[in-house]
């Protein structure tokens, strides 16, 4: 049995959730405590007793524990990218991917940690000093989702301590064991008692509890838009911070200029790979008039060499999705497109078995031409391997098309213009835009996040992150 993190103390839950292998639903990974609202208070209460000495622990204490998480981390790499790939479903590669992201990321904020930032500003008034500082906040409560099992709790666990303060962590509830095995690592570290703990169990009591105590300073969350809601209604009325990444539509534009092989490419990856469920995937492709036939035909052609089986067998490129509940979402909305009257140019298949005869929650990505803007399967986040083609008369119209959406996190394009390139920088609603690359495919060390519906405060990653996990502290002296 893998226990919550309590207080320094593995402390078991009130009941256990099974996590089990979507690539193959008869494979048992392990079992997981699951936390009552009582113990997730508990891990509040120990937080809150651990901030005033972490606060004020070294720059070296937290670098050499956020270093020594980070090189852990490195050297099981291949071990961490098989259990995460065994129980979210995202290919080996990319598993072992994400590993190393949290890796570099821990190593990153450690690096943080050492660089604390400050500024001596003279006063307008005679004699009159004034330093400008950053404090952490005090407790924060993380919350994330499963797509990314590991490398999302890394962005947010990393910078709340490299800043000094302590957490209180909830994964998702389908991937608990990448969330253990970095609780593990960041216990052995040599953290303090109470300083990082761990509560799996269900959003509804759970993480209700971090949203409602007064004692959690800042929630920082990752997941669906309803939820993400929920947690600005809860928490800004009390006054506390909220950084919240919610969802995408992102488009992905393909100009008559563009470079076949690039923008097919490119838009199969970010449609496609971790089987669609990516934040940053795009599932709206906007392609002008000139290139359509043959973009459409040269994805079809792409996407019928795409083999979808176990998540850690070699040679695979699409995984499992990651449950049946996912699964039947996913299956809805491909049967809404065609009520819709889009057309299924290809897949869209659930495969009850993979290659083995294994029974997993396989999909056959699937492809939508001829659709509308007004469609749902183009204003709503499906979060699967399903992606509709939008035909645009010039860039002008594919431009209004890619920000015709309630979201705004990432928008691409393909193209050898430098003028139109330049253009779509300026001119994309999204908080990241990408150039001839696919949408989702982001550095670790720079600025995540977006606008409009899919982000509210500040930036998550690089030195961003000081906004959210500090505060800042103006004092003035008289000398
Ligand atoms: N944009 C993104 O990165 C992601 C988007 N999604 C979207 O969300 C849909 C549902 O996926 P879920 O995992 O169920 O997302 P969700 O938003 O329900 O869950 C995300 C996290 O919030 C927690 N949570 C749920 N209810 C809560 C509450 N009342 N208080 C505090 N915490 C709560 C969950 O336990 C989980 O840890 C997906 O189909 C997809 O459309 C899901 C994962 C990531
Ligand atoms: O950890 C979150 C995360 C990691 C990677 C990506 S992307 O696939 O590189 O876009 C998105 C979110």
């Amino acid at each position: 049995m893998h226990a919550n993190l309590i207080a320094g103390t593995w402390t078991e839950g009130v009941r256990t959730y099974q996590n089990t292998n979507p690539s193959d639903t008869r494979d048992v990974i392990g079992d997981y405590a699951v936390a009552s609202r009582e113990q997730a208070l508990e891990a509040v209460s120990a937080a809150h007793a651990a901030f005033p000495a972490w606060s004020l622990s070294t720059p070296q204490q937290r670098f050499d524990i956020l270093d020594a998480v980070g090189n852990e981390i490195i050297a099981r790499k291949a071990e961490l990218g098989d259990l995460l790939a065994r129980e979210e479903g995202k290919t080996l590669p990319e598993a072992i991917g994400e590993v190393g992201r949290a890796a570099a990321i821990f190593k990153f904020f450690a690096g943080e940690a050492l660089r604390p930032g400050g500024e001596l500003i003279p006063s307008v008034r005679p004699g009159v000093g004034i330093e400008i500082t950053r404090e952490p906040l005090g407790t924060i409560g993380i919350i994330t989702p499963w797509n990314f099992p590991i490398a999302i709790p890394a962005w947010k666990i990393a910078p709340a301590l490299a800043y000094g303060n302590c957490v209180v962590f909830k994964p998702a509830e389908v991937v608990p064991g990448s969330a253990w095995a970095l609780a593990d690592i960041l216990h052995r570290a040599g953290l303090p008692a109470g300083v990082f703990n761990l509560v799996m169990g269900r959003g509804s009591d759970v993480g209700q509890v971090l949203l409602e105590d007064e004692r959690i300073a800042g929630v920082s969350f990752t997941g669906s838009v309803g939820t993400g809601q929920r947690v600005a209604a809860a928490c800004v009325p009390r006054g506390a911070k909220v950084q919240l990444e919610m969802g995408g539509k992102n488009p992905f534009v393909v100009l008559d200029d563009a470079d076949l092989a690039v923008a097919v490419g490119a838009a199969v990856n970010s449609g496609f790979f971790s089987t669609g469920q990516r934040c940053t995937a795009s599932s709206r492709v906007i392609v002008t008039e000139g290139i359509h036939d043959r973009f459409v035909a040269a994805m079809v052609e792409k996407m019928k060499t795409l083999k979808v089986d176990d998540a850690r067998k070699a040679g695979t490129d699409i995984g499992p999705v990651v449950d049946d509940r996912q699964l039947a979402q996913d299956l809805e909305y491909i049967g809404i497109g065609q009520q819709e009257g889009a057309k299924l140019a290809y897949g869209g298949e659930a495969l009850e078995k993979n290659a083995d005869g294994a029974p997993g929650f396989y999909l056959r990505p699937a492809l939508f031409t001829e659709t509308t803007p007004g469609m749902r399967i183009n204003r709503e986040e499906i979060f699967g391997p399903v992606v509709s083609v939008l035909r645009a008369k010039n860039y002008e119209e594919a431009l209004a098309l890619a920000n015709d959406t309630p979201f705004g996190l990432a928008s691409g394009i393909a193209t050898t213009s430098l003028k139109h390139a330049t253009h779509f920088k300026r001119h994309a609603q999204a908080g990241m835009v990408m150039v001839n690359l696919p949408t989702a495919g982001v550095d670790y060390h720079v600025p995540f996040g977006g606008r409009k519906g899919s982000s509210y405060g500040p930036r998550e990653q690089g030195r961003y992150a000081a906004e959210f996990y500090t505060t800042v502290k103006t004092a003035y002296t008289q000398a």
